[in-house]
């Protein structure tokens, strides 16, 4: 695999070619999930409950974020490194742009932020000074305690209206990706098809361009898992092969099928 750029995934999204995301916490997974050929990695703020033994990603620091992000950037991969900014520590423009300054150094090459329209001027701010964002709508996990648990977004035409709108807001303050997680199929394939930057699903169904599961979760390593995982340890004898396996399953579209879709 040739070093990937946001312009690799957008040629993709033209040719209509799936791209992948896998999560990793460190050098020796960032090292096989590239090898495996997904085509970006996420360094995501789930590390608070995979690595870590919270209960949500609310406890996550910048500090934690910069120690992870430096680990996967010294693999020196060829994959685009994306990093989580955790919670609160984007509640202004002036701080968004201090702690993405410190995710950037640590390695990262894009940064993820959850939320809508209240981003724009944040995102413009990066965007503006070099900073290439990935935002991130639907269930928004940093919000747990808002939505009263980890529930599927965009059920009611308010809601899907408003999720369809945030996405063209963020996309037009410059945006280069957008995460979409657990919201109904036929919701992610329209805000996929209206956009003209790629979409990165999670729990979304198969109509986005690309998906994203936590490495944790795919490898069957995760003691309760949500509906749109997939173990793809079944069948295979070694974590390069599970990899290899949702690599290929994304790319092929048999996966996510319709069990691991909400409506
Ligand atoms: N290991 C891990 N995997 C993840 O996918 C993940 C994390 N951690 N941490 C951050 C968030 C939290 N996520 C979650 C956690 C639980 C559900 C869940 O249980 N969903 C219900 C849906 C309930 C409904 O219908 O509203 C499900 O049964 O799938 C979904 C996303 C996704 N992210
Ligand atoms: C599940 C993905 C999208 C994420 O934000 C994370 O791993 O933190
Ligand atoms: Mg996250």
């Amino acid at each position: 695999m040739a070093r990937v750029t946001i312009s690799t995934l957008n040629k993709m999204k033209a040719k209509a070619e799936k791209f992948v995301c896998v999560t990793a916490y460190d050098a020796t997974f960032a090292s096989l999930v590239s090898a495996a050929g997904a085509e970006t990695i996420l360094v995501g703020d789930s590390l608070g409950m995979v690595l870590q033994g919270h209960d949500s990603t609310v406890p996550v620091t910048i500090d934690d974020m910069a120690y992870h992000t430096a680990c996967v950037a010294r693999a020196q991969t060829e994959s685009l490194l994306i990093a989580d900014m955790p919670f609160m520590t984007y509640t202004t423009p002036e701080q968004t742009l201090h702690n993405a300054t410190l995710l950037m150094q640590a390695g990262a090459q894009m940064i993820k932020m959850e939320g809508g329209v209240w981003l724009s001027e944040s995102i413009s701010m990066l965007v503006e000074r070099g900073i290439p964002v990935c935002a991130h709508l639907g269930l928004t996990p940093q919000s747990v305690n808002a939505f009263g648990g980890f529930k599927v977004q965009g059920r009611t035409p308010k809601e899907a209206k408003s999720i369809l709108a945030d996405a063209v807001e963020i996309q037009d303050a410059g945006a280069s990706l957008l995460v979409l997680e657990c919201i109904p199929a036929a919701l992610a394939a329209d805000i996929s098809s209206k956009l003209d930057i790629p979409v990165i699903g999670i729990g979304a169904g198969a109509g986005t361009d690309a998906q994203v599961l936590v490495l944790h979760d795919l490898l069957g390593l995760s003691a309760r898992t949500p509906r749109f995982v997939r173990n793809f340890m079944q069948g295979e004898d070694s974590v390069q092969g599970a990899l290899a396996a949702f690599v290929a399953a994304v790319k092929s579209g048999t996966f996510p099928a319709r069990e691991h879709t909400y409506e």
